[in-house]
């Protein structure tokens, strides 16, 4: 029998997941929590999942609930990877310390090292290299939303979770859409040679990314003529994952329709909601006015040139890149539709690890915060970066989710609903720059919550991306 020791967490968040690839261990497998010591841990899930190539479903399995030390069910079923959570009552940050001699051995991503040992219960230090290499963490809140999928549809496992992946040729790289989308591009420019995984949706590049299946992801944030991805703002809140580069590029977007279609045929334009705005102009001065053609938003422009080609539609046009043309047979119906020649778009690049900010290149830190007493705090806010002459790049609000409305009763004027909201805030400085420093204590002041989402290098090259 082969079991687990945790040696050592740190809770960022209500629930925290690990998982590893189960064909590592014999079953079963006894889970010893030892070190967690009182810890105010309310449940331990085990759940089975199988990791999906393209990130669409996990299949979770029973629950079992706490005790310090658990075995896993036996026989155990033979999945790619065994998966447990621990729930905690706690909401803030805490850390409990690892075992020393464990931790030297930790991945250097990770905060957590489960290790492997015989049966006898003593450490196997001298294996600790090799035990660690095939444990993941993962953070992750939503994994019973996610679907079951069949056995006989499961992929294969994954052979390598290291999360030593400084090598980029090694990355995974996650990002929304299918092959041939803008995002894979910059996935690509982010971090050339790297393995790109589509993933159905934004939140499972998030989740990927956090269950160690892709090491970074990378997603549009914002578009010069488009505006904001709000969708991103809001994921990136839900999710633990740090922002830790950015990569701004110039798109020719495409009209794209089956071949021997023509400009007359189209009743229909679909795309990324992003890549019609960005043509809206174009599309109305080609004939493609709203009167007559409809336009329709989907996933992403790659969908939508798939959609087009896979159900053989005449009558609708995908706005989609070159390659998606090439990759689902499609012609060209007019090149370079975007309205404005210059318009860039912005990903950014995520990873469950911030980097070091430095003090050596332009640098910039992205924030969110909220103050429960209204919208007053951002003149404040605000000024606390002009005083220190930080330049603000941009700003942008939200709902704040966990508090939308706000119910102000004033004996002059009566009760109000005031609507609540989360401000981000990028601005020009590393966060070891020691004005960005009191920026931020002082913003802290203000704020009843402020998270720095990342410190990173700018993109100071935007390039064409095809
Ligand atoms: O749908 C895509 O291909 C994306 O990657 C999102 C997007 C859409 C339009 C411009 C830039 C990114």
């Amino acid at each position: 029998m082969s079991y687990l020791r945790v040696v050592g967490v740190r809770l960022t968040h209500s629930s925290l997941l690990y998982s590893f690839p189960s064909s590592q261990y014999k079953n079963p497998i006894l889970l010893h929590l030892s070190q967690l010591g009182d810890y105010p841990f309310t449940k331990l899930h085990f759940r089975y999942f199988i990791q999906p190539e393209n990130m669409q479903s996990f299949s979770p399995y029973p629950k079992i609930t706490f005790k310090p030390v658990m075995q896993t069910p036996s026989p155990s079923p033979d999945p790619h990877r065994l998966t447990f959570t621990v729930q905690s009552t706690a909401r803030r940050y805490h850390s409990l310390h690892s075992n020393p001699t464990v931790s030297t051995t930790v991945p250097s991503a990770g905060k957590v090292a489960l290790q492997q040992q015989n049966t006898t219960g003593t450490d196997n230090n001298n294996n600790n290299k090799n035990n660690n290499d095939n444990i993941t963490v993962v953070n992750n809140r939503n994994m019973l939303d996610l679907n079951l999928i069949p056995v006989n549809k499961l992929p294969k496992p994954l052979t390598n979770t290291s999360p030593a992946a400084n090598n980029s040729s090694t990355l995974r790289v996650a990002y929304q859409g299918l092959p041939g989308a803008y995002s894979e591009t910059a996935a690509g420019k982010a971090y050339p040679e790297c393995k790109p995984i589509p993933c159905n949706n934004s939140e499972l590049a998030f989740q990927s990314v956090e269950l160690w299946i892709a090491d970074r992801a990378v997603l549009p944030v914002e578009n010069s003529l488009g505006g904001s991805v709000h969708r991103n703002y809001d994921l990136l809140l839900r999710h633990r994952l740090h922002i830790v580069g950015e990569i701004q590029i110039s798109f020719r977007h495409c009209l794209l329709a089956l071949p021997g279609v023509r400009t007359e045929h189209i009743k229909r334009v679909i795309s990324h909601p992003q890549a019609l705005a960005q043509c809206e102009l174009t599309l109305n001065k080609l004939g493609f006015g709203f009167n007559h053609v409809v336009r329709e938003a989907v996933a992403d422009t790659a969908g939508a040139a798939e959609h087009v080609a896979a159900n053989n539609l005449r009558d609708t046009a995908a706005i989609a890149s070159p390659r998606a043309a090439e990759i689902y047979n499609l012609n060209i119906l007019a090149e370079s539709i975007q309205d404005d020649s210059s318009c860039v778009t912005r990903f950014m690049m995520l990873a469950r690890e911030p980097v070091v900010a430095r003090t050596d290149r332009p640098y910039k830190t992205s924030i969110v915060f909220a103050q429960d007493r209204g919208t007053t705090v951002l003149y404040k806010v605000l000024s606390a970066f002009e005083f220190r002459n930080i330049r603000l790049l941009k700003i942008e609000s939200r709902p704040n989710l966990n508090r939308p409305v706000r119910v102000v009763n004033d004996v002059n004027v009566g009760t109000a609903k005031h609507f609540e909201y989360m401000f981000y805030v990028d601005f020009e400085a590393s966060m070891a720059d020691v004005r960005a420093q009191n920026a931020m204590a002082e913003v802290q002041e203000f704020t009843s919550f402020l998270r720095v989402l990342g410190s990173y290098p700018m993109d100071v090259n935007p390039t064409w991306g095809g």
